[in-house]
């Protein structure tokens, strides 16, 4: 979140600028207009290749907006209200925020692809229509107006920054925190009623924003571990290549868990792994923890010797051990759509406390152990004696 506000305050900063008039930017004029084409065709190959539909669509969209801005003399005969196509972008930028990133060519991109049009016509049609030309324009109705925005407009604005907020709120995503700043912005454009060349930027930074954005995303996706939020195997790959010459590696192990597993299902064990994922990422002294695979986990401590990390590995040890797990069987959660007190206190005398505990291995890298696979071999193999000495405790 903090990656955020660079990004957002160097726009405010970089518009402020433009707007008024302290860079002088009309020789750049025809560059900037067509930037936008090339950055949002770019954006698209983008998120067509990463499979983020919902942004290609919204990309699609604004590569239009931004015909409609540049090339408005070709597109004089549809005499779109600028009214009513703000309040289009924002409808569909929310719209498609909400939908999810399912195919994108097959019924779901076809009834996308009739939301556009539909907004299209509508926007032709309406426009020649006395009734809504002057809900949305004339003073009469609207009252107060502030800056280019009449009062709906600014209503409605407020309504979709809301509701792309909870969006992101709900399920944080580097795209939707795009699509938040880019309405943010073109409800502020509106507001301030910004000149032709901060609009064209602005276009331009929307390419830029949603490139990062997907590309964000999609690093993630590859990096995290789905299940227990931490990063994964592919990631700890990758940062063992930054790696100085002195580091200590650490696996870790839940016992028997096999027999958890076996003992109150596939699904118990997952809000276990959960949970111990949570205390093993807790991990102090500058551990940085990994799900390995499976029921294993790695913490790497870089520049740090074995002796340094042995305390707060058996802290995170000692944390799991001591912790009692409360769980529920999916199954036994309490239906609310049947909210009988005593099927809920039923469903709650189901949820049981456990505990588990984990095995460590602790190598690091020295002598003759130089490469990463070997140091990480070195503590598989302490992991192995901590599992033959009894489990729950560390080996090195
Ligand atoms: N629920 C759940 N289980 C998993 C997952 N990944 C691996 N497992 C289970 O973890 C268990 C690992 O068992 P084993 O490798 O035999 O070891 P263990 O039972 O932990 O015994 P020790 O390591 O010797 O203490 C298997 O039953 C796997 O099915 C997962 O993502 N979710």
């Amino acid at each position: 979140m903090k990656a955020v506000y660079i990004p957002v305050i160097l726009i405010f900063a970089l518009f402020f600028v433009i707007q008024n008039g302290m860079l002088d930017l009309r020789p750049w004029q025809a560059l900037l207009k067509q930037a936008p084409m090339f950055l949002f065709i770019g954006a698209i190959v983008v998120a067509l290749k990463f499979k983020q539909s919902r942004v290609v669509y919204i990309l699609l969209f604004l590569l239009l907006s931004w015909a409609l801005f540049v090339e408005i003399e070709h597109f004089k005969y549809l005499k779109f209200s600028p009214s009513l196509w703000f309040l289009s972008q924002l409808l569909i930028l929310v719209c498609f925020s909400f939908d999810q990133n399912k195919t994108i060519f097959g019924r779901h991109g076809f009834f996308r692809a009739v939301i556009i049009l539909a907004i299209i016509m509508a926007n032709y049609r309406f426009n020649h229509s006395i009734t809504l030309h002057e809900l949305l324009n004339t003073e009469l109705v609207t009252g107060l107006k502030l800056g280019g925005m009449t009062q709906i407009e600014l209503i409605l604005s407020v309504l979709a920054l809301l509701m792309l907020a909870v969006k992101y709120i709900s399920s944080p995503s580097k795209s939707i925190l795009s699509i938040w700043i880019i309405t943010f912005f073109l409800v502020y454009f509106r507001l301030i009623d910004a000149a032709v060349l901060t609009h064209l930027v602005a276009f331009s930074v929307f390419g830029l924003l949603l490139i990062q954005g997907v590309l964000t995303d999609s690093y993630q996706m590859a990096f995290s571990d789905e299940l227990t939020g931490l990063s994964a195997r592919r990631a700890l790959l990758q940062s063992s290549l930054s790696l100085g010459k002195k580091y200590t590696v650490a696996m870790l192990d839940i016992d028997h868990f096999k027999k958890f597993n076996d003992t109150y299902g596939h699904d118990v064990g997952d809000q276990v792994l959960r949970l111990v994922a949570s205390k093993i990422d807790d991990v102090k002294g500058g551990g940085k923890a990994y799900r390995y695979g499976g029921e294993e986990f790695t913490i790497v401590f870089p520049n740090k010797s074995v002796h340094y990390a042995i305390p707060y590995l058996e802290q995170v040890r000692e944390a799991i051990a001591s912790y009692a797990m409360t769980i529920r069987d999916n199954n036994d959660r309490p239906d609310n759509r049947k909210t009988g007190k005593a099927q809920r206190s039923k469903a709650q005398s189901r949820s049981k406390t456990v505990h588990v505990s984990v095995s460590i291995g602790v190598a690091e890298r020295e002598g003759e152990l130089k490469e990463f696979d070997e140091v990480m071999k070195q503590a598989d193999e302490a992991l192995y004696r901590a599992k033959k000495s009894g489990r729950n405790c560390l080996a090195e």
